[in-house]
C-alpha cells in the first residue's frame, strides 16, 4: 500500500542545533504509529514540520502523493491532516459547540463545498459537522457550556473533537494522556483504538510507554533530533540504543 504521508530525509537546525536531524519514516493509511523519545529528542517540532507550523531547513513531506512543504497549517489541515497540541489549544470564554466550529470551518473552508454553498446552508453544515464530532468524544450535553467549565480530561477530547471536525485522514496526537490520571489513560487508549479501528491513521506522541506499547503497531524512537528505531513495539523495547538513549548507560 504506498504511504499516507512521507517524511524524506527531514532536518530543522534552530541556530547550532539539529533538533530534528535527517529523519524518514513514513504512515500508512490506517497506521497508528508512535513517537517517543527522552525529553528534547524533537518530537513535538517533527509533529510542526509535519503540520507546517514550523518549516524545515531541508528535507520533504509528502501527504497522499503531494509535497506539502510550503503549506500554511491550515492548507495542510484541509489536505486531511490535523492535530492537537501539547499545550492544549482551547477557548476557554467560547462554547464548547464553538471551540469545535472552529475546526468544522477551518475543514470546509478549504473544500469544494465551502465554496459551492454559501450562507445557510453552508453554517448547516457546518453545525451537524460539529455536532458530529462532538457526539464522537461524547460531548453533546456539554455543547453550549463554555469550555472553561469541562474538567481538563474533558477539554482534551474538546480538542480531539475539533481535529476529527476537520475530518482528517491522519490525526496527530501530541501527549494527549500528559495530566491524566490511570483510568482516564485507560479511556483516552480505548478512544484512540476505536478511531483507529474505523480506519483512522494516528501519529502519537507520548511519555507514557505502556500507552504507546499497548496500542500502536509501530514505534519510531528519536534522540537528539536523530531517528533511532522504527520497529514493532516488541522489537524497540529490546533494542540496546533505545535502552541506552531512555538510560543513558550501554545495554
Ligand atoms: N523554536 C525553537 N527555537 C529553538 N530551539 C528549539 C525550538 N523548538 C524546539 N527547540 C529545541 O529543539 C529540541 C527538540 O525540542 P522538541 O520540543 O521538539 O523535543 P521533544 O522531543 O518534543 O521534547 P519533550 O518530550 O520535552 O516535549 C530541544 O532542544 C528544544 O530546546
Amino acid at each position: 500500500m504506498s504511504a499516507l504521508i512521507e517524511i524524506d530525509h527531514l532536518t530543522r537546525r534552530f541556530g547550532g542545533l539539529l533538533a530534528v536531524d535527517d529523519v524518514s519514516t513514513a504512515v500508512a493509511p490506517g497506521e497508528l504509529v508512535g513517537l517517543i523519545g527522552p525529553n528534547g529528542a524533537g518530537k513535538t517540532t517533527l509533529f510542526n514540520l509535519i503540520s507546517g507550523f514550523t518549516p524545515p531547513t531541508s528535507g520533504t513531506v509528502r501527504f497522499k502523493g503531494e509535497a506539502i512543504r510550503g503549506l500554511k497549517p491550515h492548507q495542510i489541515a484541509g489536505r486531511g491532516l490535523s492535530r492537537t497540541f501539547q499545550n492544549l489549544r482551547i477557548f476557554p470564554n467560547m462554547s464548547v459547540f464553538d471551540n469545535v466550529s472552529v475546526g468544522a470551518v477551518g475543514a470546509m473552508g478549504q473544500s469544494a463545498l465551502g465554496a459551492v454553498f454559501g450562507g445557510r446552508r453552508r453554517s448547516d453544515a457546518i453545525t451537524a459537522r460539529t455536532f458530529e464530532a462532538l457526539e464522537r468524544v461524547g460531548l453533546t450535553a456539554q455543547a453550549h457550556e463554555l469550555a472553561a467549565n469541562l474538567s481538563y480530561g474533558r477539554r482534551k477530547y474538546l480538542e480531539i473533537a475539533r481535529a476529527l471536525a476537520m475530518k482528517p485522514d491522519l490525526l496527530i496526537l501530541d501527549e494527549p494522556a500528559a495530566g491524566l490520571d490511570d483510568s482516564e489513560t485507560a479511556e483516552l487508549a480505548r478512544f484512540i483504538r476505536t478511531l483507529n479501528g474505523e480506519g483512522l491513521a494516528i501519529m502519537l506522541v507520548e511519555h507514557d510507554m505502556n500507552l504507546v506499547m499497548g496500542i500502536c503497531s509501530r514505534v519510531v524512537v528519536l534522540a537528539s533530533g536523530r531517528k533511532i528505531a522504527d520497529a514493532a513495539p516488541a522489537e524497540v523495547r529490546a533494542d540496546p540504543a533505545v535502552l541506552e538513549a531512555y538510560l543513558g548507560v550501554e545495554a
